[in-house]
């Protein structure tokens, strides 16, 4: 569940007053989404989104993020458009937490993945990456191969036997990743979702309607977030690899934005690089997360078995 923050009905209503989006009808809190809080609010004007930051985002960096939705949002991504109060301001305060209101999107996470769904995310990933380019700020990788370094660190005193032995089968890899990673300047760069698994992409029917949660985007390599994506997306039972689906992805992106050869050659040390930023975040909260915690922590094991099979079959598709 994420709703970790109570709204008083008054309070909301005084906030709501802020804005120019009608009053309000009702508001319900979203158990979906585990980092911050969620609210559906309904008003005479239809619905949107408010969400109150929680402890682990950086106040600093929303302006970053709600900056690059906006962007993308005018430039016809289907995207949340961060939303306005009257005097102007997107980001406010609420109940002691940053807030933001922003446009709700119509459609659902997928059940079924198909390479038709594949193509289109590869679509809409591409269309963002070229979007992004005249978005100039940049924000670092947090959970680059620096990153990852100082979170395989924090994850190495605690956990069970299960958990050590993931510790110390990762250890090789994770150097190995880091010494074949491309230099900055190797690869096109620029805005990238970072994050974009299947639980933030909506479809309607069959046609893939919108993309959310933003706030792990970053500038980096266009091709590394193409590399998250084949390993959200193209495995089966967190598992199997869908060779399929990934010639897909890669297709469908191509008819926006065309590959660089060094941009092809990457991609499986890009692929490896990605399952480890999930299996060393999925790790730190594995070992992190207290027992009885309202959180479900995610299998940091599916993403070893995804590193595994990247590192056995160096191509993709
Ligand atoms: N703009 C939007 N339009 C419609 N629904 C939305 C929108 N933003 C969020 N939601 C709903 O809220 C849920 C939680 O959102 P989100 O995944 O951004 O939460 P989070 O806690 O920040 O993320 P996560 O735990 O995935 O990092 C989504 O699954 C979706 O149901
Ligand atoms: N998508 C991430 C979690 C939230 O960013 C994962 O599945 O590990």
């Amino acid at each position: 569940m994420a709703v970790y923050t109570e709204l008083d009905e008054e309070v909301l209503r005084d906030f709501l007053s802020l804005y120019a989006i009608g009053d309000l009808h009702s508001f319900v809190g979203i158990a979906e989404g585990v980092e911050n809080s969620n609210f559906l609010l309904k008003t005479t004007q239809g619905r949107f989104i408010l969400t109150l930051f929680e402890k682990r985002m950086n106040p600093q960096e929303l302006p970053w993020f709600l900056g690059l939705m906006g962007h993308l949002a005018q430039h016809d991504i289907a995207c949340p458009q961060p939303v306005m109060a009257r005097d102007g301001r997107v980001l406010r305060q609420l109940a002691g937490k940053p807030a933001v209101i922003v446009s709700f999107l119509e459609g659902h996470a997928r059940e079924e993945i198909t390479p038709a769904a594949c193509a289109q995310v590869g679509q809409a990933l591409a269309r963002l990456h070229k979007a992004g380019q005249s978005y100039e700020a940049e924000r670092p990788n947090a959970l680059g191969p620096q990153g990852w370094q100082s979170v395989f660190a924090s994850c190495t005193d605690g956990g069970d036997e299960a958990v050590a032995a993931l510790i110390t089968e990762t250890k090789e890899a994770l150097a190995a990743a880091i010494k074949a990673w491309p230099e900055a300047n190797d690869l096109p760069r620029g805005q990238i979702h970072a994050d974009l698994f299947v639980d933030n992409v909506f479809f309607e029917g069959e046609t893939l309607s919108g993309i959310i949660d933003f706030y792990f985007a970053c500038t980096d390599f266009l091709a590394y977030d193409l590399a998250i994506c084949v390993n959200a997306w193209c495995f089966k039972a967190e598992q199997d690899y869908q060779p399929d689906r990934a010639a897909a992805l890669l297709q469908g992106y191509e008819q926006i934005r065309s590959l660089s050869d060094a941009e092809r050659a990457a991609l499986p040390v890009l692929c490896q690089g990605a399952a480890l930023r999930f299996l060393l975040t999925r790790l730190y909260d594995w070992v992190h997360t207290p027992a009885g915690a309202l959180v479900t922590r995610k299998d940091p094991w599916a993403y070893q078995r995804r590193l595994n099979h990247f590192q056995k079959v160096p191509h993709v598709p």
